[in-house]
């Protein structure tokens, strides 16, 4: 473990809460709630995490969201996340959440963000992480259910930053929410999407012109044409990029062919990630050791994606400006 990049701090701001759910925890979960897994042990279960392409993950991945059922099942999942950022010097977190990944299987939405919201208090209770929830939307669903989905979430409107956009972007192009992220950012609420992950860079072009959001996650198609990266560069929009992911998603054939270097090179506010770490290898450390190891990253690199993890976070001001200070030392 390389100790620098370990501890170096930095944030994490493209995390699914489902993809942390680690094989072993899944597996207690299902005893614990009286279900049946279709693999017999982790190990078989870790085997099948060979995927072609990000359909075939999302198919093992809402599977696997089935074992939780209940507030504490949430609070588990997310408090194990949660020890894993205290010990990779991970301190600011704005984690994703699928809510109708749950509700459609009759779990009521107060459950799930009841038991993420607890975690996340205890996170800057007990470590001093300060979070945001950002709550996503399947978009393999309807523009109705989205809507179906921020009305449940209104009286909770205090335990969430943001809304997001996830899922299967092949078909499901930005445009099909527009009207939700306008009653979204109607009610005060920040917005992210997936663009450009396996989609067009046309779609990063329509989350930021339709949906309007603050900021893109993944994004790495956008190096296909110019004029956006010279945009993204000149207003300071920033990526959330995941390698790791990227290269288990065949987005990438290895790290070595991976474009974040290159687009922070020229001037793109990109942020590493970890996406879905319980199936793509590894949390925010393993993500930038595999930066280390591909693509020859320098000190000086790191420590300048763990500047924009803070920059381009949603944190308030003050809280912001004590996360850039936490790395004055690495850069005098
Ligand atoms: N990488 C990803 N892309 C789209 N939807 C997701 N949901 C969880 N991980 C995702
Ligand atoms: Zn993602």
């Amino acid at each position: 473990m390389d100790q620098f990049l370990n501890a170096l701090p930095k944030a994490e701001l493209h995390l699914h809460l489902e993809g942390s759910l680690e094989p072993e925890l899944m597996f207690a979960l299902a005893e614990r709630n009286g279900i049946a897994l279709a693999y017999d042990s982790v190990d078989e279960l870790r085997q099948a995490y060979d995927f072609g392409n990000l359909q075939d993950f999302l198919d093992l991945y809402y599977q696997g969201a089935a074992v939780l059922q209940t507030e504490q099942d949430f609070y588990d999942l997310t408090w194990a996340y949660i020890e894993r950022c205290q010990a990779q010097n991970v301190i600011h977190i704005e984690p994703f959440f699928d809510p109708q990944t749950h509700t459609a299987r009759g779990i009521a939405f107060e459950t799930v963000i009841n038991g993420i919201s607890r975690a996340l208090k205890d996170a800057e209770s007990q470590h001093g992480i300060s979070t945001g929830l950002i709550m996503c939307f399947l978009r393999h669903l309807s523009e109705a259910e989205a809507f179906e989905t921020l009305q449940q979430a209104t009286p909770f409107l205090d335990n969430i930053i943001g809304i997001g956009l996830d899922s299967s972007e092949q078909d499901n192009p930005p445009a099909k929410f527009t009207r939700v992220f306008a009653k979204a950012r109607e009610l005060g609420l920040l917005t992210v999407a997936h663009a450009g992950e396996e989609g067009p860079a046309q779609n990063v072009i329509d989350a930021l012109d339709i949906l309007k959001v603050d900021r893109i996650d993944h994004g790495v198609r956008a190096a296909d044409d110019t004029a956006l990266m010279e945009r993204l560069a000149h207003e300071n929009i920033a990526l959330t990029v995941c390698p790791l992911s990227n290269t288990r998603l065949r987005v990438f054939d290895d790290m070595s062919q991976h474009n974040i270097l290159q687009m922070l090179e020229q001037g793109v506010k990109v942020t590493v990630n970890s996406d879905d770490p319980a199936y793509f290898g590894g949390y925010l450390t393993e993500n930038f050791l595999a930066l280390e190891k591909g693509l020859g990253m320098t000190h000086e690199q790191a420590i300048q994606l763990a500047r924009n993890s803070f920059q381009y976070s949603f944190a308030k001001p003050e809280r912001k400006a004590a996360l850039l200070a936490t790395l004055d030392h690495l850069t005098t």
